[in-house]
């Protein structure tokens, strides 16, 4: 005991390269993320297109937008489950967060940002279409990359027109305390593929399939990619997705961004049969996001071990 090495994450490489698909680049990086997604349903993307003038901008925004009085920031709603402001009350007093839906449309970010100040703020509305556009550009490549790993190559396509993506900001206060506090619940996300940025204070933590807790500490070009229930419903349990939540620590606040993509509306998230045999029965009945997001805020879905399994398990 004591000598035991600290876990970590797999970290996988995608800066300085121009990945194509077919190329021997391309293929060796697809393996690496269908083992790590295998393994740990999560891992640290290397990634040099977010360079530092607009990492300092993206956290300036941040701050900006929580420094909003709360009248202000309640502006941001949304119908659906989780979209919107989600406040310091009452469960997790440390936490504040809110979602910007389509944040990859350069008109939707506008019209989320005249909402909050209706004088306009380019600066902000930029940094975030900016930052948006760039993470979903790593986005498709992995979820090219894993639907590649499965011989879906017919359904890419398809695959990526059924989301849209959502930004959620998210900012942690320090407990001020030696000890250790909850800033997020331990959960399973329930979109496609989530991509996660902090600030330099840390807090993340990744639960292993055999249960042990790795503690995160990306660098300031790594990206945390994770997968969500809805992921692990379409390839029928192929890939993990884990369990994580954020402990927060002394006086320094933690921003943070996550990029989800996720099923629209209406789309029906259901495995191909390639995915179904002898071997893999069929784990989950086809389902829509949204009816399931709603039960996952129900006292029944809250309850549950697994949402997704207790939702739509066969
Ligand atoms: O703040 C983080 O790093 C994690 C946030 C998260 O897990 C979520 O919003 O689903
Ligand atoms: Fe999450």
């Amino acid at each position: 005991m004591g000598s035991e090495t600290p876990l970590h994450l797999p970290v996988i490489d995608f800066s300085n390269k121009n990945l194509k698909p077919g190329d021997p680049q391309w293929d060796l990086t697809k393996a690496d993320v269908q083992k790590a997604l295998q393994d740990y349903g999560c891992f640290e993307a290397s990634f040099d297109k977010v360079p530092i003038e607009l990492r300092k901008s993206i956290f300036k925004a941040l701050e900006e937008l929580f420094e909003l009085p709360l009248q202000t920031k309640l502006r941001n709603i949304s119908k659906k489950p989780f979209h919107g402001y989600v406040g310091q009350y009452p469960v997790v007093p440390l936490y504040e967060s809110m979602g910007i839906d389509d944040s990859d449309v350069l008109e939707k970010v506008e019209a989320f940002t005249e909402k909050l100040w209706p004088q306009g703020n380019n600066n902000f509305r930029t940094t975030i279409h900016t930052f948006s556009k760039k993470l979903s550009e790593l986005d498709i490549t992995i979820r090219r990359m894993i639907m590649e790993s499965f011989g879906l190559v017919k359904y890419i396509d398809e695959h990526l027109q059924s989301t849209n993506y959502l930004l959620r900001v998210m900012k942690y206060e320090g407990p001020d305390t030696e000890e250790t506090k909850l800033g997020l619940n331990a959960h399973t996300d329930k979109n496609i593929v989530t991509i996660l940025y902090q600030n330099h204070v840390e807090g993340l933590e990744v639960q292993t399939k055999d249960k042990k807790w790795i503690k995160v500490k990306p660098s300031q070009d790594s990206f945390i990619v994770m997968i969500g229930d809805s992921l692990h419903a379409l390839l029928n349990g192929r890939l993990h997705s884990p369990y994580h939540r954020v402990m927060m620590t002394g006086t320094e606040t933690r921003y943070s961004l996550g990029l989800f993509s996720i099923p629209k509306a209406g789309h029906v998230v259901g495995s191909p049969d390639e995915l179904v045999d002898e071997e893999h029965p069929r784990l989950f009945k086809p389902f829509d996001h949204v009816e399931f997001l709603q039960f996952y805020y129900t006292e029944a879905g809250q309850r549950s071990q697994s949402a997704l399994k207790t939702y739509c398990g066969m």
